[in-house]
């Protein structure tokens, strides 16, 4: 059994069938499934170790924080942050985003100031600078994507100048799996002053990400998306912007003093932490990095290569299906629509033969726009998935292509 058989017996959930049929997990870019031991560390902190953190002088709120921290400490070294101060633990991918839009963006963007974004972002990285646009009378421009779904760093560099505040970009597309250059991408703001936020929630689980080497100032990740729980993600800031930034909420644990008069804040990375934290899922997030580091990314980009150029010619092979996406560089996602069989009805379909695949806009509208279609059938790859799996997917496809057409 090769390495990655043998990684695949560590996700109980793929033991089960769908409709009679072994279940073929194609969804990773909407969530991730779990391995033992991230359901494991989650377990065990709720049977062993299960009290509120940083303040209580007994012996489990200890253990519980230094359990909590720890995976802090993981979570930086997982990225080559710097620091822990560097490392925010947020919600996941879109409170990272609007964190830095709320703090960042409030107090460093003026009217006419502007934010640059690409056309193929998330929603999530393309409404809260809307929001920021309509409260603050900033610039949104979007930098356009060609039809093979890559962007134009020459174009980039054109659109660039000393009103722009913010490039915000994805570091990998969660509807067409175009990588970007991102380190190229981030020197080319810096040179004119530009900061630069990359939300990393597709590329996290699919490659090494070097917040240091990349030279990015802000970068956002969530847990789900790489073997970790829901509910938990990291905002990475360079200490001297966060340092530099107002809280984003309120609350306990993000103070230092309190009087009726006036507030002093805590220190990094708890001033943008109110309240009690989502302990388990901080502690299942570190489980995930240990999971991930385990494998080593370099070696689980490379076969989740390898599904994705066997799923590409097998799919490319069956009639009247077109590939959306189709840059030099990508990740572990294939989005496809096929003639005259809208996505939902395929993948309901699909679903038929045990094949969970996702049909939707992806939160990606103006993507979807671009390529004059209303949705995609799309199947995101993660380390539990094989070649037999393609082989499902495309036999899958073409009975629903035939049902329906
Ligand atoms: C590129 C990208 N950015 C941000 C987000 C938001 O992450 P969250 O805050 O953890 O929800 C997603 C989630 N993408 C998807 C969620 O479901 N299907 C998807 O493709 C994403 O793919």
């Amino acid at each position: 059994m090769n390495d990655f058989a043998q990684i695949r017996q560590r996700f109980p959930i793929l033991k089960q069938t769908e409709n009679g049929q072994p279940l073929v997990y194609l969804d990773s870019g909407a969530t991730s499934q779990k391995p033992q031991e991230v359901i494991d560390a989650i377990t065990r902190y709720y049977t062993l170790e299960n009290a509120n953190v940083h303040r209580g002088v007994y012996g489990l709120s200890e253990r519980a924080t230094e359990a909590y921290e720890g995976a802090r400490e993981k979570v930086r070294r997982f990225m080559n942050a710097v620091s822990t101060k560097e490392v925010v633990f947020v919600r996941g991918t879109t409170e990272a985003i609007n964190l830095v839009a709320a703090t960042w963006g409030r107090a460093n963007m003026n009217p006419g100031d502007e934010v640059i974004i690409t056309e193929m972002e998330h929603h999530s990285n393309i409404v809260p600078w809307q929001l920021l646009r309509d409260e603050l009378g900033i610039r949104l421009t979007v930098l356009r994507i060609n039809q093979k779904g890559e962007i134009c760093l020459n174009a980039l560099e054109s659109l660039l100048s000393e009103r722009t505040k913010l490039l915000s970009i994805t570091h990998m597309s969660n509807a067409l799996g175009t990588i970007n250059p991102v380190k190229e991408m981030t020197a080319l703001a810096h040179k004119v002053g530009a900061k630069v936020l990359i939300d990393g929630a597709q590329a996290v689980p699919h490659m090494k990400v070097d917040v240091q080497d990349i030279g990015c100032d802000f970068y956002a990740f969530s847990a789900h998306k790489m073997y970790g729980p829901t509910g938990i993600g990291v905002l990475y800031g360079k200490e001297s912007l966060l340092e530099a930034m107002p809280p984003y909420q309120g609350g306990g644990d993000m103070i230092y003093s309190v009087t009726f008069e006036r507030t002093e804040y805590n220190v990094l990375p708890y001033k943008f932490e109110a309240g009690t934290p989502h302990i388990a899922g901080g502690i299942g997030l570190g489980a995930a990095v240990d999971f991930m580091e385990s494998i080593g990314q370099d070696k689980i980009a490379e076969y989740e290569n390898q599904l994705l150029q066997y799923a590409t010619e097998k799919l490319k092979a069956i009639d009247g299906l077109r590939i959306i996406g189709e840059a030099e560089n990508k990740g572990g996602v294939i989005s496809f629509i096929v003639e005259g069989a809208h996505p939902h009805d395929m993948a309901t379909l699909m679903d038929q033969d045990g094949i969970a695949v996702r049909a939707s806009h992806h939160c990606a509208m103006p993507v979807m726009q671009h390529f004059d279609v209303p949705a995609t059938v799309r199947a995101s790859f993660g380390v539990y998935n094989n070649f037999d799996d393609i082989d499902c997917l495309v036999a899958a496809v073409v009975e629903a292509r035939d049902m329906l057409l």
